[in-house]
Protein backbone atom coordinates (compact mmCIF):
# COMPACT_ATOMS: atom_id res chain seq x y z
CA UNK A 1 0.00 0.00 0.00
CA UNK A 2 1.08 3.83 -0.57
CA UNK A 3 2.47 5.13 3.23
CA UNK A 4 1.42 8.62 3.18
CA UNK A 5 2.07 10.51 6.31
CA UNK A 6 -1.17 10.03 8.83
CA UNK A 7 -2.25 11.97 11.71
CA UNK A 8 -4.65 10.38 14.17
CA UNK A 9 -6.82 12.77 16.16
CA UNK A 10 -7.69 11.40 19.52
CA UNK A 11 -5.58 8.54 20.93
CA UNK A 12 -7.92 6.05 23.04
CA UNK A 13 -8.64 3.36 22.73
CA UNK A 14 -9.34 2.46 19.27
CA UNK A 15 -6.64 4.46 18.19
CA UNK A 16 -4.33 2.51 19.87
CA UNK A 17 -5.98 -0.45 18.45
CA UNK A 18 -5.35 1.00 14.87
CA UNK A 19 -1.70 1.91 15.28
CA UNK A 20 -0.77 -1.57 17.00
CA UNK A 21 -2.28 -3.25 14.18
CA UNK A 22 -0.58 -0.68 11.78
CA UNK A 23 3.18 -0.80 13.26
CA UNK A 24 2.65 -4.38 13.45
CA UNK A 25 1.94 -4.53 10.06
CA UNK A 26 5.17 -2.74 8.92
CA UNK A 27 3.73 0.46 8.20
CA UNK A 28 6.46 2.89 8.97
CA UNK A 29 6.21 4.75 12.62
CA UNK A 30 7.60 7.52 11.49
CA UNK A 31 4.88 8.63 9.53
CA UNK A 32 2.43 8.24 12.11
CA UNK A 33 1.38 11.31 14.67
CA UNK A 34 -1.04 10.89 17.47
CA UNK A 35 -2.52 14.00 19.18
CA UNK A 36 -4.24 14.11 21.73
CA UNK A 37 -4.89 16.73 25.06
CA UNK A 38 -3.79 14.80 27.77
CA UNK A 39 0.18 13.26 27.74
CA UNK A 40 -0.23 9.89 29.15
CA UNK A 41 -1.80 7.67 26.43
CA UNK A 42 1.07 9.57 23.56
CA UNK A 43 4.02 8.35 26.04
CA UNK A 44 2.68 5.04 26.10
CA UNK A 45 1.82 5.30 22.34
CA UNK A 46 5.46 6.49 21.55
CA UNK A 47 7.14 4.05 24.26
CA UNK A 48 5.36 1.32 22.84
CA UNK A 49 5.24 1.69 18.78
CA UNK A 50 7.46 4.73 17.97
CA UNK A 51 5.29 6.67 16.72
CA UNK A 52 4.94 11.10 16.75
CA UNK A 53 3.09 12.53 19.41
CA UNK A 54 1.67 15.77 19.80
CA UNK A 55 -1.08 17.95 22.64
CA UNK A 56 -1.84 20.03 19.67
CA UNK A 57 -3.90 18.63 17.12
CA UNK A 58 -3.29 21.80 14.51
CA UNK A 59 0.61 20.39 14.24
CA UNK A 60 -0.66 16.63 13.77
CA UNK A 61 -2.70 17.63 11.25
CA UNK A 62 0.00 19.69 9.41
CA UNK A 63 2.23 17.11 9.22
CA UNK A 64 -0.41 14.60 7.49
CA UNK A 65 -1.92 14.05 4.49
CA UNK A 66 -4.70 11.86 5.98
CA UNK A 67 -6.75 12.63 9.13
CA UNK A 68 -7.62 10.23 10.96
CA UNK A 69 -11.04 11.61 13.24
CA UNK A 70 -11.07 9.16 16.62
CA UNK A 71 -12.43 11.38 19.46
CA UNK A 72 -16.08 11.35 21.02
CA UNK A 73 -18.39 11.81 18.74
CA UNK A 74 -19.58 14.51 21.09
CA UNK A 75 -16.48 16.34 20.56
CA UNK A 76 -16.34 15.77 16.88
CA UNK A 77 -17.81 19.12 16.20
CA UNK A 78 -15.82 21.07 18.48
CA UNK A 79 -11.95 19.41 17.28
CA UNK A 80 -13.45 19.30 13.56
CA UNK A 81 -14.67 23.14 13.58
CA UNK A 82 -11.01 24.08 15.60
CA UNK A 83 -9.21 22.54 12.98
CA UNK A 84 -11.15 24.28 10.12
CA UNK A 85 -10.50 27.64 11.50
CA UNK A 86 -6.64 27.20 11.95
CA UNK A 87 -5.60 25.82 8.78
CA UNK A 88 -6.09 25.06 5.39
CA UNK A 89 -7.74 21.61 5.16
CA UNK A 90 -7.93 21.27 1.55
CA UNK A 91 -5.81 18.79 0.14
CA UNK A 92 -6.18 16.28 3.01
CA UNK A 93 -8.21 12.61 3.00
CA UNK A 94 -10.47 12.68 5.93
CA UNK A 95 -10.85 9.10 7.70
CA UNK A 96 -13.59 9.43 10.38
CA UNK A 97 -14.36 5.99 13.00
CA UNK A 98 -16.40 7.98 14.98
CA UNK A 99 -20.35 6.32 15.43
CA UNK A 100 -23.40 8.21 14.49
CA UNK A 101 -21.51 11.15 12.69
CA UNK A 102 -22.76 11.33 8.83
CA UNK A 103 -20.15 11.99 6.07
CA UNK A 104 -22.05 15.43 5.11
CA UNK A 105 -22.18 16.18 8.97
CA UNK A 106 -18.53 15.50 9.02
CA UNK A 107 -17.91 17.72 5.86
CA UNK A 108 -20.08 20.61 7.19
CA UNK A 109 -18.01 20.60 10.84
CA UNK A 110 -14.95 20.46 8.47
CA UNK A 111 -16.42 23.95 6.53
CA UNK A 112 -16.24 22.31 2.91
CA UNK A 113 -16.65 19.29 1.00
CA UNK A 114 -13.32 17.59 1.55
CA UNK A 115 -12.83 14.22 1.13
CA UNK A 116 -14.30 12.18 4.19
CA UNK A 117 -14.78 8.16 4.31
CA UNK A 118 -16.68 6.91 6.86
CA UNK A 119 -15.09 3.80 8.66
CA UNK A 120 -16.48 1.42 11.66
CA UNK A 121 -13.44 -0.47 12.76
CA UNK A 122 -13.31 -2.66 16.00
CA UNK A 123 -11.11 -2.96 18.81
CA UNK A 124 -9.56 -6.57 17.67
CA UNK A 125 -7.93 -4.24 15.36
CA UNK A 126 -4.94 -4.00 17.78
CA UNK A 127 -4.33 -8.12 16.80
CA UNK A 128 -4.74 -7.23 13.11
CA UNK A 129 -8.28 -9.51 13.60
CA UNK A 130 -10.67 -6.37 13.10
CA UNK A 131 -13.61 -5.89 11.00
CA UNK A 132 -14.09 -2.57 9.52
CA UNK A 133 -16.71 -1.45 7.17
CA UNK A 134 -16.28 1.88 5.05
CA UNK A 135 -18.21 4.34 3.15
CA UNK A 136 -17.39 6.57 0.65
CA UNK A 137 -19.19 9.21 -1.27
CA UNK A 138 -19.54 9.95 -4.98
CA UNK A 139 -16.72 12.76 -4.28
CA UNK A 140 -13.41 10.12 -3.10
CA UNK A 141 -11.40 9.52 -6.15
CA UNK A 142 -10.51 5.75 -6.42
CA UNK A 143 -7.11 6.26 -5.18
CA UNK A 144 -8.51 7.70 -1.74
CA UNK A 145 -10.90 4.69 -1.91
CA UNK A 146 -7.96 2.16 -2.05
CA UNK A 147 -5.88 4.02 1.03
CA UNK A 148 -9.03 4.38 3.26
CA UNK A 149 -9.16 0.55 2.01
CA UNK A 150 -5.26 -0.60 2.25
CA UNK A 151 -5.16 1.21 5.74
CA UNK A 152 -8.00 -0.56 7.56
CA UNK A 153 -7.30 -3.67 5.64
CA UNK A 154 -3.93 -3.77 7.14
CA UNK A 155 -5.59 -4.31 10.90
CA UNK A 156 -8.14 -7.14 10.03
CA UNK A 157 -10.94 -7.37 7.22
CA UNK A 158 -13.17 -4.79 5.24
CA UNK A 159 -16.45 -4.35 3.35
CA UNK A 160 -17.67 -1.90 2.14
CA UNK A 161 -21.06 -0.54 1.94
CA UNK A 162 -23.22 0.69 -0.63
CA UNK A 163 -25.64 3.42 1.47
CA UNK A 164 -24.39 5.50 4.60
CA UNK A 165 -27.05 4.03 6.46
CA UNK A 166 -25.67 0.74 6.52
CA UNK A 167 -22.81 1.28 9.04
CA UNK A 168 -25.21 1.69 11.55
CA UNK A 169 -25.34 -2.14 10.80
CA UNK A 170 -21.38 -2.59 10.96
CA UNK A 171 -21.58 -1.12 14.24
CA UNK A 172 -24.49 -3.74 15.12
CA UNK A 173 -22.74 -6.53 13.56
CA UNK A 174 -19.12 -5.63 14.35
CA UNK A 175 -17.64 -2.56 15.43
CA UNK A 176 -19.98 -3.11 19.11
CA UNK A 177 -20.37 -6.79 18.74
CA UNK A 178 -16.91 -8.30 20.40
CA UNK A 179 -18.36 -6.64 23.67
CA UNK A 180 -21.40 -8.66 23.39
CA UNK A 181 -18.95 -11.59 23.00
CA UNK A 182 -17.61 -10.73 26.75
CA UNK A 183 -20.78 -10.07 27.96
CA UNK A 184 -21.33 -13.83 27.16
CA UNK A 185 -18.26 -15.49 28.39
CA UNK A 186 -18.68 -13.34 31.28
CA UNK A 187 -22.12 -15.44 31.94
CA UNK A 188 -20.45 -18.30 31.16
CA UNK A 189 -17.53 -17.58 33.46
CA UNK A 190 -19.77 -16.47 36.40
CA UNK A 191 -21.74 -19.88 36.00
CA UNK A 192 -18.83 -21.98 35.41
CA UNK A 193 -17.62 -20.69 38.59
CA UNK A 194 -20.51 -21.30 40.39
CA UNK A 195 -20.51 -24.91 39.64
CA UNK A 196 -16.88 -25.07 41.52
CA UNK A 197 -14.08 -23.73 38.86
CA UNK A 198 -11.76 -21.30 40.08
CA UNK A 199 -12.20 -17.83 38.76
CA UNK A 200 -8.66 -18.95 36.39
CA UNK A 201 -10.06 -22.24 35.07
CA UNK A 202 -13.62 -20.95 34.34
CA UNK A 203 -11.96 -18.05 32.31
CA UNK A 204 -9.56 -20.87 30.56
CA UNK A 205 -12.21 -23.30 29.57
CA UNK A 206 -14.49 -20.73 27.93
CA UNK A 207 -11.95 -18.33 26.27
CA UNK A 208 -10.52 -21.92 24.65
CA UNK A 209 -13.82 -22.84 23.54
CA UNK A 210 -14.78 -19.38 22.69
CA UNK A 211 -11.53 -19.33 20.28
CA UNK A 212 -11.72 -23.19 18.91
CA UNK A 213 -15.37 -22.16 18.16
CA UNK A 214 -13.95 -19.33 16.77
CA UNK A 215 -11.54 -20.90 14.30
CA UNK A 216 -13.98 -23.83 13.32
CA UNK A 217 -16.01 -20.89 12.08
CA UNK A 218 -13.39 -19.23 9.54
CA UNK A 219 -11.80 -22.82 9.16
CA UNK A 220 -15.06 -23.54 7.50
CA UNK A 221 -15.96 -20.74 5.17
CA UNK A 222 -18.55 -23.11 3.05
CA UNK A 223 -20.32 -24.47 6.34
CA UNK A 224 -23.26 -23.10 7.90
CA UNK A 225 -23.04 -21.98 11.32
CA UNK A 226 -26.47 -24.33 12.06
CA UNK A 227 -24.04 -27.43 10.16
CA UNK A 228 -21.21 -26.83 13.09
CA UNK A 229 -23.42 -26.49 15.70
CA UNK A 230 -25.06 -29.38 14.57
CA UNK A 231 -22.07 -31.17 14.73
CA UNK A 232 -21.41 -30.46 18.65
CA UNK A 233 -25.11 -31.54 19.23
CA UNK A 234 -25.86 -35.04 19.85
CA UNK A 235 -29.57 -36.51 19.70
CA UNK A 236 -30.86 -36.23 23.26
CA UNK A 237 -27.67 -35.47 24.73
CA UNK A 238 -26.39 -32.54 26.79
CA UNK A 239 -26.02 -29.77 24.05
CA UNK A 240 -29.29 -30.32 22.79
CA UNK A 241 -30.40 -29.45 26.73
CA UNK A 242 -28.84 -26.40 26.68
CA UNK A 243 -29.62 -25.01 23.07
CA UNK A 244 -33.43 -26.09 23.49
CA UNK A 245 -32.75 -23.98 26.96
CA UNK A 246 -31.28 -20.71 24.71
CA UNK A 247 -34.11 -21.21 22.11
CA UNK A 248 -37.15 -21.41 24.87
CA UNK A 249 -35.79 -18.70 26.36
CA UNK A 250 -35.83 -16.49 22.94
CA UNK A 251 -32.36 -15.67 21.90
CA UNK A 252 -32.66 -14.95 18.44
CA UNK A 253 -35.02 -11.96 19.75
CA UNK A 254 -32.44 -11.22 22.58
CA UNK A 255 -29.75 -10.51 19.67
CA UNK A 256 -32.06 -8.86 17.20
CA UNK A 257 -33.44 -6.80 20.19
CA UNK A 258 -30.02 -5.73 20.94
CA UNK A 259 -28.67 -5.08 17.38
CA UNK A 260 -31.75 -2.94 16.58
CA UNK A 261 -30.90 -0.70 19.72
CA UNK A 262 -27.33 -0.32 18.82
CA UNK A 263 -28.94 1.15 15.56
CA UNK A 264 -31.39 3.22 17.02
CA UNK A 265 -28.72 4.56 19.38
CA UNK A 266 -26.27 5.81 15.84
CA UNK A 267 -29.39 7.10 14.55
CA UNK A 268 -30.36 9.14 17.45
CA UNK A 269 -26.62 10.23 18.10
CA UNK A 270 -26.76 11.15 14.17
CA UNK A 271 -29.40 13.80 14.91
CA UNK A 272 -27.53 14.69 17.97
CA UNK A 273 -24.19 15.44 16.97
N1 LIG B 1 -14.02 1.70 21.24
C1 LIG B 1 -14.49 1.03 20.19
O1 LIG B 1 -14.62 -0.21 20.22
C2 LIG B 1 -14.85 1.76 18.94
C3 LIG B 1 -14.92 3.15 18.89
N2 LIG B 1 -15.25 3.79 17.73
C4 LIG B 1 -15.28 5.25 17.66
O2 LIG B 1 -13.97 5.68 17.90
C5 LIG B 1 -13.99 6.96 18.49
C6 LIG B 1 -13.08 6.97 19.68
O3 LIG B 1 -13.53 5.99 20.59
P1 LIG B 1 -12.57 5.38 21.69
O4 LIG B 1 -11.20 5.27 21.15
O5 LIG B 1 -13.26 4.22 22.23
O6 LIG B 1 -12.64 6.59 22.76
P2 LIG B 1 -11.56 7.07 23.82
O7 LIG B 1 -12.27 7.91 24.81
O8 LIG B 1 -10.76 5.91 24.30
O9 LIG B 1 -10.61 8.00 22.94
C7 LIG B 1 -10.91 9.31 22.56
C8 LIG B 1 -9.66 10.13 22.79
O10 LIG B 1 -9.89 11.46 22.33
C9 LIG B 1 -9.14 12.30 23.18
N3 LIG B 1 -9.60 13.69 23.07
C10 LIG B 1 -10.48 14.36 23.85
N4 LIG B 1 -10.59 15.64 23.44
C11 LIG B 1 -9.74 15.77 22.38
C12 LIG B 1 -9.38 16.86 21.54
N5 LIG B 1 -9.93 18.07 21.70
N6 LIG B 1 -8.46 16.64 20.59
C13 LIG B 1 -7.88 15.43 20.41
N7 LIG B 1 -8.19 14.36 21.19
C14 LIG B 1 -9.11 14.54 22.14
C15 LIG B 1 -9.36 11.72 24.56
O11 LIG B 1 -8.33 12.21 25.40
P3 LIG B 1 -8.47 12.21 27.01
O12 LIG B 1 -8.88 10.85 27.42
O13 LIG B 1 -7.11 12.60 27.42
O14 LIG B 1 -9.53 13.23 27.30
C16 LIG B 1 -9.24 10.24 24.26
O15 LIG B 1 -7.91 9.79 24.40
C17 LIG B 1 -15.43 7.27 18.84
O16 LIG B 1 -15.92 8.24 17.95
C18 LIG B 1 -16.14 5.95 18.69
O17 LIG B 1 -17.46 6.12 18.21
C19 LIG B 1 -15.49 3.09 16.57
C20 LIG B 1 -15.43 1.73 16.57
C21 LIG B 1 -15.15 0.95 17.75
O1 LIG C 1 -19.96 2.12 21.79
C1 LIG C 1 -19.71 2.91 20.86
O2 LIG C 1 -20.45 3.88 20.64
C2 LIG C 1 -18.50 2.66 19.98
C3 LIG C 1 -18.90 2.45 18.55
C4 LIG C 1 -18.70 0.99 18.29
C5 LIG C 1 -18.00 0.51 19.48
N1 LIG C 1 -17.86 1.44 20.37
Amino acid sequence: MQHRNIAFIGAGNMTRSIISGLVNNAYPAHLITASNPSIGKLSALQADFGINVTQDNKEAVDASDVVVLAVKPQLMEQVCEKLAQQQDLSGKLFVSIAAGITTPRLQQMLGGTLPVVRTMPNTPSALGKGMTGLFADTNIDEVDKQYAADLMGQVGEIAWVEKESMIDGVIAAAGSSPAYFYLFLEAMQTEAERQGFDHATARLMVQQAMLGAAEMVCQHPHLELSELRTQVTSKGGTTAKAIESFQEQGLQQVVANAMQAAVKRAEEMAKQF
